[in-house]
């Protein structure tokens, strides 16, 4: 039986930390800021779906996604993001459940799935339990502002384009506070393994 744990959390939350840690323990992580990147390569439906609705700002002259101008409009507009979304995420989520479903045959024992907007896009029901990460506003936007090199106004309108907190934590069947050292994340990463895995 594979195991499907959901993995979600705000932008710069310790998503990424928190599976490439899997991973190093031996699930198979499926990433939607990976699928994101596929579905929009050049010569594919996403990216020509965008250009229809968008226009040609949105292309850099080598015909591949300006992902720059596409943050524009995502983080700053939320009739857009909404439009943006509708164009994606079912190619986003078509393309990870294939990735779930090559697992399950296998037989992989954990099957990890990071999206970044799990809950907004109802991927809870693909999974048999999801974990969040959170850490406190100041910690996020000192470590979005350092990672993306932004300023605090880009880096709060980010965390504004996603769910609030506290109704990401009462969806949560575990939480992971990652507001201290990497191997405190880690520790109880492991409880909820043993958890999940007895
Ligand atoms: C806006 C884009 C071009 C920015 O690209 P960039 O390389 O700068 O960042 P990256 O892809 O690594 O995303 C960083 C983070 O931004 C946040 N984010 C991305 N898309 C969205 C969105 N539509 N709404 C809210 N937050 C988002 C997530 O927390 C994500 O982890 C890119 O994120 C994108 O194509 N987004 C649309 C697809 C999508 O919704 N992806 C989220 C996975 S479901
Ligand atoms: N416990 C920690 N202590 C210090 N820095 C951390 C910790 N966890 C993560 N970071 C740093 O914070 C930043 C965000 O972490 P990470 O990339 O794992 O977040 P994410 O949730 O995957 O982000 P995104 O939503 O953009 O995909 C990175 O620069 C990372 O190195």
């Amino acid at each position: 039986m594979t195991y499907v744990l959901g993995l979600t959390g705000g932008i710069a939350s310790g998503k990424s930390t928190v599976s490439n840690y899997l991973y190093e323990q031996g699930a198979v992580i499926v990433d939607a800021d990976v699928v994101a990147r596929q579905v929009v390569e050049p010569g594919t439906a996403g990216l020509k779906q965008l250009a229809d609705k968008f226009g040609t700002e949105i292309i850099v002259e080598d015909g591949s996604l300006d992902r720059g101008a596409l943050g524009q409009i995502i983080f700053n507009d939320q009739e857009k993001r909404a439009l943006v979304n509708d164009i994606l995420h079912p190619l986003i989520k078509e393309e990870m459940l294939a990735q779930v479903r090559a697992a399950e045959q296998k037989d992989v024992t954990l099957v990890i799935l990071d999206i970044p907007l799990l809950f907004e896009s109802h991927c809870e029901r693909f999974c048999d339990s999801v974990l969040v990460v959170e850490i406190d506003p100041q910690v996020q936007l000192e470590r979005l502002m350092s990672r993306n090199n932004l300023t605090e106004a880009e880096a709060q309108a980010r965390v504004d384009s996603q769910m609030d907190p506290a109704t990401r934590h009462r969806l949560a069947d575990f939480v992971v506070d990652n507001n201290h050292e990497p191997a405190e994340t880690f520790k109880q990463v492991d409880q909820i393994l043993e958890e999940i895995l007895k």
